[in-house]
């Protein structure tokens, strides 16, 4: 025996009916023994809740209303039964339509609705569509017979929510169905006293009559057929990744039955739990998909978790008070009370000190449980021992729910620690001693970011996004999206990781796509959908997207955007830049980004601040968090006057290397940056203060390389021409290195906490002599390395290198995210 349900989407309209009649005829034509619960028609309970409402409150018109209702059955009829044989269907729903006009007729006159009465109303919805359904299966041939379940359904008269009487009701559908072979086609939702009056079955009705009656059967299995595909991993409206779960078991579908998307009512399941019956969770409109199969094994572990559940509006109450502690009966009145005014909690947490208790109730019933609650104690709260009863709303609760995290460690940690990566302060938390539930309780702001950030740590084999929010698209900002761009196949494949760029601004137009702006065509999107830049606008909506994994990009060299590092932090969104604003301003500012970022657990990354892609600022970062002490550090840390010096020569115009420099991308967005020796002084000052030297930016000596009238050049046009002017000079230069056997190098030092920059002339001898277009090289004495300095050298500058380091930065967060 098989028991099939369809819900009222599945049995809503005439196409609908025919999918459901389609996968009868499936089930029947294999030859298996199968009955089969109808709901009424979508909606149609609402709207006869409604009509009797309104006739009772002697608004008549109830009547055009219930017309409404009458049609859309009579063209179901019409769209599901030959005309020739509709006459016996029409004359049958008909009466029940007349029979229904009786009684709210009775209601509007007396106006009065009883809840005897509103049973007998709604119970014309599954009267309806399943006489209609019985009647169409009949026309195309299949033996089926409508099946009233008042007639074996015995509940007691809690009308609105009956009981069965399931020892009689057991009895009576066996006895019917040793009588007939025929297709049972059954009104879900409804049952009738001793007495024959109409009942219903409260919450989950239909699902309880299937489940009654494959308990009754001992049916092989129960199939609820809805409108998805089975249980998801979490509601899937919140989380686009969320798949559906292949197998749960009964606790865990208990568990997870908070969910959003309703799809089963555990607790109407019941009675097929208790025997052990499995259940199928199928999509009528989706017939071929495999759906979920709920059962009693607890073995279905693929993941630790088996889904995500969470409830959206929750108010956490706290009570507290140093005369808690110790006091037993304090918690017994507290729940007392709180079941006498029918508040129903949905997580309590008390931490042992007893000084405080703390539960979650729906935010619809704060006031009312904060009133009884202050009534009950207030003895206590006059005298002091209880402090006054704290309300929290707006917050939600997230459950990660599945048998695998029995027994098995780290569970925990690694929700607690996504959350804490992701910013989102857990507010209360609970895990019960079956270990198939972990609660935690979350501001309502994060709970999508949770639930996504959540899901993807869990459901590894499922690909993980992390998003990108790109300010600056020009050279290394554009280097960077194509490089993205490339590989992104590699990533998905191979890393199971999709880099979402969610937002993109230039100084013209910003444009924020949390659905992702797809690398090939930032240009045209931009362009198209773009709005006006504001930066501080567009950080402030980059906050309150509040997406998980978020990650800011900065690729300009503009002073302003740097100021937004801290808010971004601090709303737990990691920075990666290769600007270098931020880090050579004043040091306290450097301290506080530093900071920010530890505390908030997110990371501050700007590797490409010096060498590009080069790894030195790591390679510092390593040798002092191991312990090394620096003795002196001695680098090269300009690819464009690397460039210059290893280019400029006989017969070649200084201002023409200059502009091939700019041209291979090496130099500042103002190459006088550059030349002027503020790009190096900034960049030995990063490493001093990676170092641990607090060092001030006016505190680098630099000795100048370029004569006064190319310093003081007003714009960038008058400082070619001036470098022009003074190409003797700079041959000068060169002709006195020559004479020494050297070749020029720009170098910078920080020896005993002091920073200098200085153009050198350097023999082969020195290490810095062999070098080749923009190479940079550093050189590292320390402790461990005295005898022979550590060396890091290659292409110091340039579009690629740089956008990979920017890259390489944004790859190391997402391997820090999990
Ligand atoms: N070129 C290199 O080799 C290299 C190496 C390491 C670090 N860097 C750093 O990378 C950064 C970018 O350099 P680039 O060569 O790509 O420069 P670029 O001038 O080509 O690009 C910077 C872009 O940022 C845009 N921009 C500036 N201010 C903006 C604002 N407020 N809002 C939005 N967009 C803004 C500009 O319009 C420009 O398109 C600089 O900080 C530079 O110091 C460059
Ligand atoms: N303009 C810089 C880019 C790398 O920071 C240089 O030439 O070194
Ligand atoms: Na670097």
């Amino acid at each position: 025996m098989k028991v099939l349900k369809f819900g009222g989407t599945s049995v809503g309209s005439v196409e609908s009916i025919k999918l459901v009649i389609e996968i009868l005829e499936k089930s029947i034509s294999k030859g298996e023994r199968t009955a089969v619960v109808f709901s009424a028609m979508g909606g149609a309970t609402n709207r006869l809740i409604e009509i009797g409402r309104m006739a009772a409150a002697g608004n008549q018109e109830y009547f055009e209303l219930l017309k409404v209702v009458e049609e859309r059955h009579f063209a179901t009829i019409r769209g599901l039964i030959n005309v020739k044989q509709q006459s016996g269907t029409f004359a049958n729903i008909k009466g029940l339509f007349n029979e229904l006009e009786d009684i709210l007729r009775g209601v509007s006159l007396i106006r009065e609705l009883t809840d005897r009465t509103m049973d007998l109303i709604m119970s014309f919805g599954e009267r309806l569509s399943t006489n209609i359904i019985t009647e169409a299966l009949k026309n195309i041939g299949v033996k089926a017979e409508f099946c009233d379940a008042r007639q074996l359904v015995r509940t007691n008269d809690h009308f609105g929510m009956a009981d069965v009487d399931f020892a009689t009701t057991n009895q009576l559908i066996l006895e019917h169905f040793a009588k007939s072979s025929a297709l049972q086609c059954i009104t879900g939702f409804i049952g009738a006293t001793a007495e024959g009056i109409t009942t219903t079955l409260g919450r989950g009705g239909s699902d309880y009559t299937a489940s009654i009656f494959g308990a009754a059967l001992d049916a092989q299995v129960i199939e609820i057929w809805t409108d998805v595909d089975g249980m998801m991993t979490a509601d899937p409206r919140k989380v686009p990744n969320a798949f559906t779960i292949p197998a749960i078991s009964y606790a865990e579908a208990m568990e997870l039955s908070h969910f959003g998307a309703k799809v089963i009512y555990p607790p109407s399941l019941q009675p097929a739990f208790a025997k052990n019956i499995p259940l199928k969770v199928l999509n009528t409109f989706n017939i071929g998909f495999e759906g979920t199969l709920v059962d009693r094994s607890a073995n279905h572990k693929q993941y630790a978790i088996t889904g995500i559940s969470s409830i959206d509006d929750m108010a956490l109450v706290n009570i507290q008070g140093s005369g808690m502690i110790g006091v037993a009966g304090i918690s017994a009145r507290l729940f007392t009370t709180l079941s006498e005014n029918n508040i129903s909690v949905v997580l309590i947490s008390q931490a042992s000190s007893e000084h405080s208790i703390c539960f979650t109730i729906d935010h619809q019933l704060a006031e009312r449980a904060q009133q009884v609650l202050e009534a009950a104690f207030e003895v206590e709260i006059k005298s002091g021992d209880i402090d006054s009863i704290a309300i929290e709303k707006n917050v939600s609760i997230i459950a990660i729910v599945g048998e695998g995290m029995r027994k098995s460690s780290g569970v925990a940690g690694k929700l607690f620690s996504v959350l804490g990566k992701n910013g989102i302060n857990i507010i209360a938390t609970a895990q019960g001693s079956s270990e198939l539930n972990i609660s935690v309780v979350i501001s309502k702001n994060d709970l999508s970011k949770a639930l996504n950030a959540i899901h993807g740590v869990f459901f590894l084999s499922e690909t993980r996004s992390l998003n990108l929010f790109i300010v600056g698209v020009g050279l290394i900002g554009g280097t960077l999206l194509e490089q993205v761009g490339s590989q992104s196949a590699f990533l998905s494949g191979q890393r199971l990781l999709k880099l979402n760029i969610a937002g993109l601004s230039n100084t013209k137009k910003m444009l924020l796509e949390p659905g992702g702006i797809a690398p090939d065509r930032w240009r045209e999107e931009l362009a198209d959908n773009g709005v006006k830049t504001s930066i501080p606008a567009f950080v402030d909506r980059i906050i309150e997207l509040n997406l998980p994994n978020s990650v800011f990009v900065d690729c300009t060299s503009d002073k302003d955007i740097v100021r937004h590092y801290g808010k971004l932090l601090d709303a737990s969104i990691s920075v990666v830049t290769p600007n270098k604003v931020a880090n050579s301003g004043r040091y306290d500012e450097y301290q506080r980004l530093q900071r920010t970022a530890l505390q908030r657990g997110v990371k501050f990354l700007y590797e490409t601040n010096v060498g590009a892609g080069l790894p030195i600022i790591n390679t510092i970062q390593g040798l002092m968090d191991s312990g090394d002490k620096f003795i002196r550090i001695e680098a090269i840390l300009s690819g464009t006057l690397s460039y210059i010096f290893n280019t400029f020569g006989p017969g070649v115009r200084f201002a023409d290397v200059v502009r091939e420099a700019k041209a291979k991308g090496y130099t500042e967005p103002d190459p006088r940056d550059d030349l002027s020796g503020t790009d190096v002084a900034r960049k030995i000052l990063i490493l001093a203060r990676e170092v641990g030297v607090p060092m001030e930016p006016e505190e680098v000596k630099i000795a100048q390389l370029l004569p006064d009238n190319c310093l003081q050049a007003p714009t960038v046009e008058a400082f070619f021409a001036e470098l022009e002017n003074s190409n003797s000079f700079f041959e000068g230069l060169l002709d006195g290195a020559k004479a020494k056997d050297g070749v020029l190098r720009y170098i910078a030092t920080l020896e005993n906490n002091k920073a200098t920059v200085e153009l050198r002339a350097v023999d082969e001898k020195h290490p810095f002599y062999n070098l080749s277009g923009s190479d940079n090289i550093v050189s590292f004495t320390t402790d461990r390395y005295k005898d022979r300095p550590l060396v890091v050298k290659g292409p110091g500058a340039g579009a690629e290198v740089t956008a990979s380091g920017v890259f390489a930065d944004i790859m190391s967060i997402s391997s820090y995210l999990g």
